[in-house]
C-alpha cells in the first residue's frame, strides 16, 4: 500500500503545502494545535476541496486537480473515525456496526474477527447511550473497519478519552495496525500514543511537512527535538520478551543484551516495542559498578546535538538507536565525540508500561 499525497490550499491566514508518502502500517501526522493536520486528513477524505491536490491510495486516484478527477467522499473508500464516536443513537451497536457495510463496494474481514479483536461481542445489543466512553470508541472503530476502506483515517481518536481509557484501547490498535493489515493514518498531537502505534511519521509545521520517515528513525533524530518537544525525546527500542521473573520483573532480549522492566502484561516470546526517553538514560565511560540500575547496555557515539537544555547524545547500541540527554558539563567532563564506546544506563522503573507496547 501507497498512501501518494500532493496538496496545496491558501486560507485567509494559513497555507498548506504538504506532500508525503505513507508505506502499509500506521502513519502518524503529527504536529502543534493548527499546523494543519486536520485540514491535510479532510483533503483526503474528500470532506474539504483544496486549491490544488494529487492524491492516490493504491494507485487509485481520489483527486487530481491536473485531470480533473475528483472522487466524491463516499466514492473514496475511506473510514474516518473521529474525536467523538458519533453513533447513530437509535441503533444497537450491531446495527450501527453493520450500517457502512450494505455500502461497501469492497470486500474485508468478517465481523466476527473484528468484532472478537475488539472485545465488544457482549455490547451488540445495547445502545450506545448504554456504553462507556472507551466502548464507544471501540464501536466506531468497528463501524469504520467494517465499512471495507481502503485507508483507515483516525483524527485524534483517543482526544476525548481519559488516561485510563487510553489505555484499555491502545492494544485494540495496536492489534488492528497488526493482524488487520489496513492502512491508517493517524492524527494526534500526543506524542506518547503516536511513539506506541506509529510505523511512519509525518511531522508537520506551519502547513508544511517538515520530516517523514520511519517512527524510530523521526523520533530519535536531536534535529526534530524542537518541533517533538525537548522532554519528548527518545529511542524505540524492538525486543522480544523472553521472560518473566518471579521478583515483578520482565526480561526483553534485544541486540546488544537484555533489558529488564516492571512486569509487561503479554506473553513470552512477543516483539515489544519499548520507548525508552533520553532523559532516562544516562552514559558512564567504564562499565558501572555497585549501581541500582539494572540495564547497562554497550553503545557507540554517533552524534551529539547541543541545544539549549544540554546535549542531546544519539547512539547505536547493536543496530538501534538510543538517546541520552546529558548536561553541557557532563558531555565536556566525559570528552563525549562521536565514535565513542560508552555503557548505556537505563534504570527499570523509568520503562513504564505506557511506554511499552506490541510490535506485530
Ligand atoms: N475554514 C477555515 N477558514 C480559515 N482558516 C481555517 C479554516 N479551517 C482551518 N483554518 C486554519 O488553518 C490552520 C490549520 O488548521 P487545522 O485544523 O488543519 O490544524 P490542526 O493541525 O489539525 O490543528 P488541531 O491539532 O488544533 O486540530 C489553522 O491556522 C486554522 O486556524
Amino acid at each position: 500500500m501507497m498512501l501518494d499525497v500532493a496538496i496545496r490550499h491558501r486560507l485567509p491566514d494559513f497555507e498548506l503545502d504538504a506532500r508525503f508518502q505513507a508505506p502499509a502500517g500506521v502513519t502518524a501526522l503529527f504536529g502543534k494545535s493548527g499546523a494543519g493536520k486536520t485540514t491535510v486528513v479532510s483533503t483526503i477524505a474528500g470532506l474539504m476541496r483544496p486549491d490544488h491536490a494529487r492524491i492516490s491510495v493504491d494507485g487509485t486516484t481520489l483527486i487530481d486537480s491536473e485531470t480533473g478527477v475528483n472522487l466524491p467522499p463516499h466514492r473514496r473508500g475511506i473510514g474516518y473515525v473521529f474525536q467523538e464516536a458519533r453513533l447513530f443513537p437509535h441503533l444497537n451497536v450491531r446495527a450501527n456496526l453493520l450500517y457502512g457495510r450494505r455500502l461497501s463496494r469492497r470486500s474485508g474481514p468478517p465481523p466476527r474477527q473484528i468484532i472478537q479483536m475488539l472485545g465488544i461481542e457482549h455490547l451488540l445489543h445495547r445502545r450506545p447511550a448504554a456504553l462507556s466512553g472507551g466502548e464507544k470508541s471501540r464501536v466506531a472503530i468497528g463501524r469504520a473497519i467494517l465499512s471495507n476502506p481502503r485507508l483507515l483515517v483516525m483524527d485524534e481518536p483517543l482526544a476525548a478519552l481519559d488516561q485510563a481509557r487510553k489505555d484499555e484501547i491502545m492494544p485494540y490498535l495496536e492489534r488492528l495496525r497488526d493482524q488487520i493489515g489496513l492502512p491508517i493514518l493517524y492524527v494526534s498531537h500526543a506524542l506518547p500514543e503516536v511513539a506506541r502505534l506509529a510505523t511512519t511519521i509525518v511531522l508537520i509545521d506551519n502547513g508544511r511537512v517538515a520530516a517523514a520517515g520511519p517512527a524510530g528513525e523521526i523520533l530519535c533524530d536531536p534535529r526534530h527535538a524542537p518541533l517533538l518537544g525537548s522532554r519528548q525525546m527518545g529511542a524505540i527500542l524492538t525486543a522480544r520478551l523472553s521472560a518473566q521473573d518471579a521478583d515483578g520483573l520482565s526480561r526483553l532480549d534485544c541486540a546488544t543484551g537484555p533489558i529488564w522492566v516492571p512486569r509487561v502484561a503479554a506473553e513470552t516470546g512477543r516483539t515489544m516495542r519499548l520507548r525508552i526517553m533520553a532523559h532516562d538514560v544516562m552514559l558512564s565511560l567504564t562499565p558501572p559498578q555497585g549501581i541500582s540500575a539494572l540495564n547497562v547496555l554497550p553503545a557507540r557515539i554517533v552524534e551529539l546535538h547541543e541545544d539549549q537544555d544540554g546535549v542531546l547524545v544519539q547512539l547505536d547500541t547493536g543496530g538501534q538507536g538510543l538517546l541520552a540527554r546529558v548536561t553541557a558539563r557532563s558531555a565536556a567532563a566525559l570528552a563525549l565525540r562521536p565514535g565513542l564506546q560508552v555503557h548505556a544506563i537505563l534504570k527499570a522503573v523509568s520503562v513504564t508500561a505506557a511506554n511499552i507496547g506490541g510490535a506485530g
